[in-house]
């Protein structure tokens, strides 16, 4: 058996500077993964099957659409008797669903990683980059798992090769958001994209950064859920350096000075929204990428009672 975690992707900062004709956006976003995400592991069998289990398993829609059958399938399609050995799928979903963390993108990519691995199937990244985002925009980015700028419309990517860990809280109201309906209500298509990029030497210099940047999404993501301003204010109340939403939402995340100090706002903001999901994690350094991680930490996730 083989396993993989699927980091949750978050977006520190992103900026929507145009619209493509095909109605896809251009994007220009800082991006890190954190310690914690999704679980899949992959063996060989006599048939395939694909099996979901942990707190958002309710959530995850099985058949056509799964992003996990999905990665098979095109691997499938693209390399013919290469891939054809049967294979177990098992999902352990940890992130909420449909919540700006890219989970769908992080399982995918986990499955072409892992897919590839198992069937022994020789393919170069950009031809895995390529085939990832036939899956999705998130896909590519998910494959590295590493800080980076992600432009385009999120599959033109820069690695940061000295980006610091940064102690997060990721917090999500437990209400999904569609990413197409959140792209539909934008006001503006044609913002600036980010400021120049500091050396940044610690968490508090990350924030001070963060202030001259934006997320375009979160504007009509709280005109749709505005329950994400509450957390917002519940993330600043609790201490963060810096508060922002991910992606097309509803997860927001805090930056905190320390690993302590965000386990403690975690502690706090459980206690006082036990509706809430809310993890202490912490992102993960340039080098440790996906092919790296090997061990889910459970830790200090507090999933809302069901
Ligand atoms: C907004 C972001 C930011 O990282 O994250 P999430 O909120 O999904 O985590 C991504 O751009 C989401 O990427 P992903 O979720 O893979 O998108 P896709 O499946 O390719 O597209 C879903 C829909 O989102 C819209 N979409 C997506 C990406 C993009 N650059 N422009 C878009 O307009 C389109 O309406 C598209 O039909
Ligand atoms: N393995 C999967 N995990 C989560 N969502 C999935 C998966 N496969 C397909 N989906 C679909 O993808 C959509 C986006 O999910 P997700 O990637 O979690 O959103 P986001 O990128 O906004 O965090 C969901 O609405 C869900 O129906």
């Amino acid at each position: 058996m083989q396993s993989m975690i699927a980091p949750a992707k978050v977006n520190l900062a992103l900026h929507v500077t145009g619209r493509r004709a095909d109605g896809y956006h251009l994007l220009d976003s800082l991006v890190t993964f954190s310690r914690h995400g999704d679980l899949l592991e992959v063996e060989g069998g006599a048939e395939d099957d694909f099996f979901v289990s942990g707190h958002f398993a309710a959530h995850v829609p099985i058949g056509e659409t799964n992003l996990v059958t999905r990665a098979r399938d095109l691997l499938r399609e693209t390399f013919g008797e290469r891939a054809g050995a049967p294979v177990h799928l098992h999902l352990e979903k940890n992130l909420p669903v449909a919540s700006g963390i890219g989970g769908g993108s992080a399982d995918a990519a986990a499955a072409l990683r892992l897919l590839v691995r198992h069937w022994q199937i020789d393919v170069d990244e950009v031809a895995l980059a390529e085939l990832g985002l036939r899956l999705g925009a998130d896909v590519p980015m998910c494959l590295s798992s590493k800080p980076l700028l992600a432009r385009g419309i999120g599959e033109a990517l820069e690695e940061l090769p000295h980006f610091p860990a940064l102690p997060l809280v990721l917090v999500n109201p437990n209400i999904p958001l569609s990413t197409p309906d959140v792209f539909s209500g934008l006001e503006r298509r044609d913002n600036a994209p980010l400021p120049a990029l500091d050396t940044f030497p610690d968490a508090a210099s990350a924030a001070k950064w963060l202030e001259a940047a934006r997320n375009d999404l979160e504007e009509p993501a709280c005109r749709l859920v505005p329950q994400i301003r509450d957390v917002l204010g519940a993330l600043g109340e609790a201490g963060a350096l810096a508060a922002r939403m991910s992606g097309s939402g509803a997860t927001c995340f805090g930056v905190f000075g320390s690993p302590h100090k965000a386990r403690q706002a975690a502690s706090i903001l459980e206690a006082r929204h036990p509706d809430w999901f809310v993890l202490a994690t912490q992102t993960t350094a340039p080098e440790h990428g996906q092919t790296e991680h090997s061990q889910i930490e459970h830790d200090h996730a507090h999933y809302a009672r069901a």
